[in-house]
């Protein structure tokens, strides 16, 4: 049994630097940054988040950022979405590992996922005009998309704004947090 959240989070750091690496999911030169510029990446975000949130992580890969959220969250309900079968396979055995009852992995393209989110957030996965195809009808009246995105964050916000209104966003909000080894962009765009 784990005594805390962070033991969780250290388990699953564990996970990635050892099953994942072998896996093919995390390069093995990632694993010195695992904690910095993945999980402490991912976990910045954790405060924007409702309480009680149903969330869905489109192309969570390896977990990233969902599954980071629901070790931190016990709260929050988490879908980890992710088309892979060798990834998904790699997150139903990281799930059941690590004793979590929030998390439900989802083997599907982000475009055949046809149920809504209070939250809906992808790391790394497409430029944000195409991940705002993907993801804002994922997400319900009132919900929020959080994008993490790295430096490439404004150029693309401006091409993706019209796009995300006609899609329904009422308003962008970008914030940058300087935690961990790399800043991380975070575009929040509620409908
Ligand atoms: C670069 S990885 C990022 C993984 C993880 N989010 C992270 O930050 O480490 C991109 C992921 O998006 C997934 N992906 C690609 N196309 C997708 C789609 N149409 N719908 C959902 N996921 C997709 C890939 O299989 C891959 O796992």
């Amino acid at each position: 049994m784990f005594s805390s959240r962070l033991d969780l989070a250290e388990r699953y750091a564990d996970i990635l630097a050892t099953d994942g690496v072998v896996r093919g999911l995390i390069g093995p030169r990632e694993v010195p940054r695992i904690w910095d510029r993945h999980i402490m990446n991912s976990a910045v975000v954790v405060p924007r988040i409702p309480a009680g949130a149903t969330v869905a992580d489109i192309g969570t890969g390896a977990g990233l950022p969902g599954l980071v959220w629901a070790i931190a969250r016990p709260d929050l309900t988490v879908t980890l979405v992710e088309p892979l079968l060798r990834r998904t396979t790699f997150l139903e055995e990281a799930v059941t590992s690590l004793g979590l009852d929030n998390v439900r992995v989802l083997r599907s393209r982000a475009e055949d996922v046809h149920e809504t989110f209070d939250v809906v957030t992808a790391r790394a996965v497409a430029a944000l005009d195409k991940l705002g195809r993907w993801c804002m009808p994922l997400v319900s009246p009132g919900g929020v998309l959080l994008a993490l995105k790295g430096r490439s964050a404004a150029d693309e916000i401006e091409a993706a704004t019209p796009t995300l209104r006609r899609l329904g966003a009422t308003s962008i909000v970008v914030a940058t947090y300087e935690n961990g080894d790399v800043p991380t962009t975070v575009v929040e765009v509620t409908k």
